[in-house]
């Protein structure tokens, strides 16, 4: 838990952050709207005797009373997928609408591109992207499971991604979930700090800034793109942002989201970040007993 000290002097009420860190994290799952109403899905759950609660922020996810989420027959048929609560937020910043291009650079294993295709009733195009070929497997299994069917599965290093093989060339909707030194996911992942190093940071926060770019470069002007991330790091995150409102044509905006949060940085170490990070959100564990995340909104500009 050391590294995570470096965040003291960021994160007002430390303590409970600390405190929230070593506790476990409850179970979640996002209702498939692809396949089963809220009213259904949660009949089904009575049905086999699981017990669930609502949340407040957002209609479709679940906290359930199992550690199974994975193995109820709501599952197995595709009613619910298992996604921690904080996961779920970049679609819902994302807004996708029907009939929409959207292209998830860093898909697998297909929670959130999944999530974007129920957003849009399952109508019109999600990329689903991802450079790791042993995790494309699980996006096409959770992609059938869930009966996405909008859905086309690429297997590209993002940061060069070609659009040569489709008859578009822009996408009206970016989703950069970036590989990340994981800081967030503590709770779900106790080992996730054993191989902490800020030497990792850098070189993960390398990849992120060539990954945003080129989503920013594939969306159309006036298209959107989020960045999200499941780590604390104000290098993998505000920093990472920056460079991309320095490289491209873009510009960070607001959004609304009914959860608690900090506003984005504007400075860390010795480096200034625009005054309109603080539109992006830093989701602590202790503020709705959640992972961590970060999520910023981008609007692609002239
Ligand atoms: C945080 S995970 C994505 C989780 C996913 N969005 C979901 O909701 O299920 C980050 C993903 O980025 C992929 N990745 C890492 N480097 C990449 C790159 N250069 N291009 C595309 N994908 C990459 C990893 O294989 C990993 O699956």
């Amino acid at each position: 838990m050391e590294p995570l000290e470096r965040y003291r002097p960021i994160i007002d009420d430390f303590d409970a952050f600390r405190a929230a860190c070593e506790r476990p994290l409850g179970t979640a799952v996002r209702v498939n709207t692809i396949k089963a109403s809220v009213e259904r899905a949660t009949a089904a759950l009575e049905r086999e005797g699981v017990g669930f609660d609502r949340v407040g922020w957002n209609p479709r996810v679940l906290r359930l009373a199992t550690d199974s989420p994975g193995s109820t027959w709501s599952s197995f048929h595709g009613f619910t997928h298992g996604q921690e609560e904080v996961s779920a937020v970049p679609p819902v910043v994302l807004d996708p609408e029907p009939g929409e291009r959207v292209w998830d650079c860093c898909a697998a294993p297909g929670g959130k591109a999944t999530q974007i295709a129920a957003l849009m009733d399952d109508r019109g195009t999600v990329v689903a992207n991802d450079n790791n070929l042993g995790r494309i497997s699980a996006l096409r299994f959770n992609a059938e499971r869930l009966g996405a069917t909008s859905l086309a599965v690429t297997n590209e290093d993002a940061r060069n991604y070609s659009l040569s093989r489709f008859d578009f060339d822009e996408f009206d909707r970016a989703l950069v979930d970036a590989p990340c030194s994981c800081e967030g996911t503590i709770r779900k992942n106790p080992d996730a700090l054993d191989n902490w190093s800020e030497d990792h940071i850098a070189s993960v926060a390398g990849i992120q800034k060539g990954i945003l770019r080129r989503a920013i470069q594939a969306t159309r002007e006036g298209g959107t793109v989020v960045y999200s991330t499941c780590t604390f790091a104000p290098e993998e995150n505000e920093a990472v942002v920056q460079h991309a409102l320095d490289e491209e044509d873009c510009r960070v905006v607001d959004f609304d989201l009914d959860l608690d949060y900090a506003p984005g940085l504007t400075a860390w170490d010795d480096e200034a970040f625009d005054s309109s990070l603080e539109q992006a959100a830093r989701i602590y564990p202790h503020q709705n007993d959640t992972g961590g995340f970060f999520v910023a909104k981008l609007e692609v500009t002239a």
